[in-house]
């Protein structure tokens, strides 16, 4: 579904479990700071609100989206993190570099939560302009960064339910 369809900080907050016992890694691209630093807030604070202690939550920033798994990966290998959120923005520009970036983030994140068996979550923002990111990064449509603490949230509570022996998980 578009962003414009589904606001991307839209969610139901009293559906989400604690973060009180998680911990999570961000990693945060430096290209498009402007964008990425947006990303980021609305990923921390959203972590907070849902009862992250701020302890518990370890940070990195790294050259651009393309170092976000490498960035992920020394996170988790340094610190027990219960799910790693990646933050980025791949604007495109004349040539197809966005592509080949955009598809070694998303793959290589992918590769890492099978590794893991832990949640690498993909906030990287792929927009055709820096409206589009704007629009995505507390405008519009909302904040990616919201919806990748979310996603995180959520992620790290299935793990733990399903290691409690919970069958029937998500189900309201
Ligand atoms: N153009 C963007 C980049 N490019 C840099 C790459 O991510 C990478 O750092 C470089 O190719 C060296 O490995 N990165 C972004 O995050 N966003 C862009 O728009
Ligand atoms: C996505 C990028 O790396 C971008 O800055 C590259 O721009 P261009 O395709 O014009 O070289």
């Amino acid at each position: 579904m578009a962003s414009a369809l589904k606001n991307l900080s839209t969610y139901d907050e009293a559906q989400l479990p604690s973060a009180e016992e998680f911990a999570f890694g961000i990693v945060v691209a430096d290209w498009n700071p402007e964008i990425t630093h947006a990303l980021y807030e609305g990923c921390y604070d959203t972590l907070i609100k849902h009862g992250a202690k701020e302890a518990n939550i370890h940070t990195a920033q790294v050259p651009g989206s393309f170092e976000l798994p490498a960035g992920a990966k020394m996170m988790i290998d340094k610190h027990k993190l219960d799910a790693v959120i990646c933050l980025g923005c791949v604007i495109k520009g004349e040539t197809s570099h966005n592509e080949y970036i955009n598809q070694a983030v998303a793959s290589g994140l992918t590769n890492l939560s099978m590794v893991y068996g832990k949640p690498f979550i993909f906030g990287v923002l792929t927009p055709n302009t820096e409206e589009q990111a704007r629009d995505r990064a507390g405008g519009k449509h909302g904040n990616k960064g919201v919806e990748a603490a979310v996603t995180a949230i959520r992620m790290a509570a299935l793990k733990d339910s399903l290691k409690a022996g919970q069958s029937r998980i998500g189900f309201s």
